[in-house]
């Protein structure tokens, strides 16, 4: 039977570390670290994992700057939400919440941000240093995967990886991530002929193709680390994009849907925040472990 790579534990411990490095900084900063999580709509995901963001920014001393514009805001409106934000000196951190309601394009938005206060490391300028491999903010759920491995001691150097997905949130940074870390990685997508026939080489499976339940025991080789990114609500739930029952047996070590990556997304956002405070201030911070 698989390892259950515990998300929820995860994220507590690093809240603690954070918590820790704002007590201990917010005298020579002057201020406590802040968040801006800009909601446009009414997505009610997005209302539960803004919401979660929120209350872990209070669990661990951020604060929370965030706005909630209506679903009917023009593209300029929004842009000046992002403006006012980048020129306000107490936001340390921007995030944009996805998704934006149909007709709003996300990416002028997203390159609006200043890229030094991007939480969400979006911002092609970002996107571009993790090509590089030059310091700067990382993808809140990749670098939540990657910090779940390290946790779970999963070597990565010389292994096969492949991911099922290639969004720019997800799939695309996540590639970039395994490849920095020598694994030799395959991106798969809705085009991949055979799936199964490729996953099935995997030492590590990453899932981030967004369809609930599509990748079972078939696609699995056994022993293989399997990380699932998904998450939907259906009738009987929270699932994720893969078959859990079926797969867990013959893994060996599996995230859950809920308490798996969900948790480390919120954490690396917060985790992104405080180095941008102390950044912005000066002062160094303990988090080396956790980002470049
Ligand atoms: N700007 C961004 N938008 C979106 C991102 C992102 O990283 N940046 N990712 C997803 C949603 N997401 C973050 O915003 C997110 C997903 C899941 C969770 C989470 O806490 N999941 C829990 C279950 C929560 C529940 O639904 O009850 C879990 O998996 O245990 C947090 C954040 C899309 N948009």
């Amino acid at each position: 039977m698989a390892t259950r790579m515990d998300g929820r534990q995860l994220a507590g411990e690093i809240e603690l570390r954070l918590q820790a490095t704002i007590a201990e900084r917010l005298a020579a900063v002057g201020r406590p670290p802040g968040l801006a999580v800009l909601r446009v709509g009414d997505d009610p995901a997005s209302g539960v994992y803004v919401a979660n963001k929120e209350k872990a920014c209070a669990r661990v001393g951020i604060t929370s700057l965030g706005a909630h514009l209506d679903a009917g805001s023009s593209a300029t409106e929004v842009l000046a939400a992002v403006q006012q934000l980048n020129a306000d000196t107490a936001c340390d951190g921007i995030l944009l919440q996805l998704p934006l309601p149909a007709g709003l394009d996300e990416g002028p938005l997203l390159l609006a941000i200043d890229p030094e206060k991007d939480a969400d490391g979006l911002h092609t300028l970002n996107l571009g240093r993790l090509l590089k491999g030059e310091p700067g903010p990382r993808s809140c759920t990749p670098a939540g995967v990657m910090a779940l491995l390290a946790r779970h001691g999963v070597a990565l150097s010389g292994q096969r990886a492949v991911v099922v997905g290639r969004s720019i949130l997800v799939g695309q940074p996540m590639a970039l991530m395994l490849q920095a870390a020598d694994a030799t990685v395959s991106v798969a997508h809705s085009r991949t002929p055979v799936l199964a026939a490729l996953t099935r080489q995997a030492d590590l499976l990453v899932v981030a193709a967004g369809r609930p339940r599509m990748i079972g025991s078939e696609h699995v080789k056994p022993g293989a680390v399997v990380i699932d990114v998904g998450i939907h609500r259906t009738e009987s739930g929270l699932c994720g994009d893969v078959r859990f029952e079926e797969v867990e047996p013959i893994a060996s070590a599996i995230s859950p849907v809920p308490g798996g990556v969900g948790p480390m997304t919120v954490t690396m956002l917060l985790v992104n925040t405080v180095v941008a405070w102390c950044r912005r201030a000066g002062v160094a911070h303990d988090l080396g472990d956790l980002v470049p």
